[in-house]
């Protein structure tokens, strides 16, 4: 079960010509692929494409109508691969994932599909995870179009301007036998608007058609002497070719008048672009302006003849191009240098070398730059403000981060507070974690875990310490990691070496961070794909036979017991433990709407509910330390003979019972109880809860009136 489901917004897929869709960005790329005929569309998810392929899974019916075929593919690598059907046959296909990690994974068959070449339009949908709300490291997916020559397009954030990307990149694909990257960074994924639909188109050739006629060209194979030719092809041929096509059909756009400045910007930024010249008075919300502005919405490859007309006659540019190494700039600057030009190249320096370009960044940057190439354009007060603006203290020293956590009640909290009671006793480990929730635990309060290197890279990451030593290494990986590439870049790795070490593999039954999308291994009945394959069998099948399963995560005694034996056990070679309890966020989205279903129908239901007895607690907060769930906070007490804050715990409990195994495991503490709420109780029930409310109400009156009252002092 995926994060969102998109059942709704699917039927909006079926529109025809001359209707009007209304929805988010990621929405209208589905349909825009539907309404150029695609023939197969596939991916992985990953922040911020993830809704891209649940939408896609929910659309199934309409695919198959179509005769599209959909994969959710295993890993992006092996979305990038599916693309080999465009090499040989005249069909569109499209995959998405994200960038620049999925990039990363599958820049193999990205760099031997652009040597192959395709003869079918290729299109690869990338999110762009890059500035505020990413999850990943900070990179560029851009230098991967410019390694393996395909195209780059980022068009301006706005349902129609996405919806031609996809039109134009198909074509642009098929002329220069190139594929074609469409990006879309986080907010044009999120961007919502509308445009006009058009019919959809079943694809011309369907991939099952295509089965009927195999086709194969050893020219295409990547092999010498072919790659040779490959080379030379993309340089005489595909890349003139898709120059051409760029410049016709004017995939770039140039607004506004003729002036002797200009602002050279990326189609994805036009948006932040054009609201800070909004709040200079520089242009309406329509995107009328009195600057002269040329949108990149083909960022890869630039064309110089193009880009000098624009300079022409000019003084000053200004490149907007966010993140680092500056490649545009870099680029548009050798074209000015070869063509002998004076104009004068704005950009980093102006705006800052990392980072994303923010409302405020451009701001700053676009009015740096007006103050030298048009003054004249700027209100006297952006010219020469009377009044500094106040400075806005460093909020780093004084705001503490927020780094992400667990939620409440996720069974992966249990098994680090195990490690944690385990470390107590064996000392500190050496450990490597991989992509995934589990992440969260090398943050406090746990901070266990200190790299990661990639996903299904964990165990694989402890490689340089698996020979032994005083004490054994530790990887931890998710069931995500697990199956996207975790079994054969970690598990294979540690079985053919021989690995001494220890994984825990954190099976919660979705690929969890990414939206609870299905794995091989989840619980779940999927009518399109194989679940229900345990990840233990999985390793059986490598030749690892030191597995030990777990089925609840929540026995922090089991675990702590499990991880020990592990860590000093005699046995030779890997040890696995496969600790396995549902995501408790996609639990809740599952059994929520069938409790508050069957307390409407008057059935009886119970819900566990933990609490803290205040007379007990001594307010030490060890259980807080070893826990972290975002449920147990603090509360101040009225008794002036106790100071420490006791800990509460709030209303978003769900009841795992974590808080009270850690508790117990560790010795910690008797002041855990659980209650359960009791909804449409019987008539019995309701008159035992009568009799224990009036006889726990007269000793509690009892012992209040002999208690010591600590009155208002005058
Ligand atoms: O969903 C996200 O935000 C992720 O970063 C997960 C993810 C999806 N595909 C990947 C490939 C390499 C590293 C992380 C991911």
């Amino acid at each position: 079960m995926a994060e969102r489901s998109f059942k709704a917004e699917v039927e909006d897929l079926r529109l025809g010509a001359g209707e009007t869709f209304t929805g988010e960005g990621i929405l209208a790329l589905t349909k825009a692929l539907l309404e150029n005929g695609v023939g197969y569309v596939g991916g992985y998810q990953g922040a911020p494409i993830s809704h891209l392929m649940d939408v896609l899974a929910d659309a199934q019916d309409l695919l198959g109508e179509l005769g599209v075929r959909f994969e959710a593919n295993a890993n992006e690598a092996a979305a990038a691969a599916m693309l080999a059907a465009s090499v040989h046959y005249p069909i569109r296909g499209a995959v998405t994932f994200k960038g620049s990690v999925g990039v990363n994974v599958a820049s193999d068959a990205l760099a031997n599909l652009s040597s192959s070449g395709v003869t079918g339009g290729a299109l690869v949908i990338v999110g762009e995870d890059y500035g505020e709300g990413s999850s990943i490291m900070q990179e560029r997916t851009h230098a991967f179009a410019m390694k393996s020559q395909f195209w780059l397009l980022d068009p301006r954030p706005n349902l129609p301007s996405i919806v031609q990307a996809v039109s134009d990149g198909f074509e642009l694909s098929e002329v220069s036998n190139t594929p074609v990257m469409l990006m879309v960074r986080i907010r044009s994924c999120h961007v919502t608007g509308s445009f006009q639909t058009r019919d959809n188109q079943r694809p011309s050739l369907s991939v099952k058609d295509a089965l009927s006629n195999p086709r194969s060209d050893f020219a295409r194979v990547v092999l010498p002497p072919m790659s040779f030719a490959h080379e030379q092809d993309k340089v005489k041929n595909r890349w003139p070719a898709a120059e051409k096509f760029i410049r016709e059909r004017g995939l770039n756009e140039v607004f506004g008048p003729k002036s002797d400045f200009g602002i050279v910007v990326q189609g994805g930024m036009y948006n932040t672009l054009i609201r800070s010249l909004q709040r200079l008075g520089l242009a309406d919300i329509y995107g009328d302006s009195n600057v002269p502005i040329y949108v990149l919405n083909v960022t890869y490859p630039l064309i110089s003849a193009e880009f000098l007309e624009f300079c022409a006659g000019k003084d000053h540019v200004l490149v907007i191009e966010e993140g680092q190494p500056e490649f545009i700039e870099t680029q548009l600057g050798s074209f000015l240098y070869r063509a002998e030009s004076s104009v004068k190249l704005h950009g980093k320096g102006l705006f800052p070398l990392a980072g994303e370009y923010t409302g405020q960044v451009m701001l700053d940057a676009v009015s740096g730059f007006l103050k030298t190439a048009a003054p004249g354009l700027l209100a006297a007060v952006v010219r020469a403000p009377n009044v500094d603006r106040p400075a806005i203290p460093d909020l780093s020293k004084t705001v503490p981060i927020r780094p992400p956590g667990f939620c409440t009640g996720c069974p992966e909290r249990p098994i680090f507070a195990a490690m944690k009671l385990v470390e107590k006793e064996l000392g500190k480990h050496q450990i490597a974690a991989d992509i995934g929730c589990h992440l969260f635990a090398s943050l406090p309060p746990f901070e266990i875990g200190g790299a990661t290197m990639g996903y299904g890279l964990g165990p694989a990451a402890n490689a340089a310490f698996d020979g032994g030593g005083a004490r054994r290494p530790v990887a931890i990986i998710g069931d995500g990691g697990f199956w996207h590439n975790g079994l054969s870049s970690s598990f294979t790795n540690m079985a053919f070496n021989k690995s001494d070490g220890v994984a825990i593999v954190v099976d919660n039954f979705y690929s969890a961070a990414t939206g609870g999308q299905d794995v091989m291994s989840s619980r779940a009945d999927n009518a399109t794909k194989a679940t229900r394959n345990p990840i233990s069998k999985a390793l059986n099948g490598i030749g690892i036979d030191w597995v030990r399963q777990i089925d609840h995560t929540y026995d922090v005694k089991k675990m702590r017991d499990t991880i020990r034996e592990a860590l000093t056990t005699d046995a030779p070679g890997p040890k696995v433990i496969v600790a396995s309890s549902e995501c408790m966020l996609n639990k809740q989205r599952r059994e929520k709407p069938l409790r508050a279903a069957a307390i409407k129908q008057g059935r009886r239901v119970d819900v566990p509910r933990f609490g803290i007895d205040e007379a007990v607690c001594t307010g030490d907060h060890a259980c807080i330390r070893l826990s972290g769930c975002p449920s147990l906070s603090l509360k101040k007490l009225d008794d002036p003979l106790r100071d420490d804050p006791v800990a509460s715990i709030d209303q978003s409990c769900v009841g795992c019972g974590n808080c009270g195994e850690v508790s117990d495991a560790a010795v910690l503490c008797p002041s855990f109880y659980r209650a359960d709420v009791v909804h449409n109780p019987s008539g019995f029930e309701r008159r035992l809860a009568g009799f224990r409310a009036y006889v726990i109400g007269w000793l509690q009156r009892r012992r209040d009136a002999k208690r010591l009252v600590f009155g208002d002092v005058a």
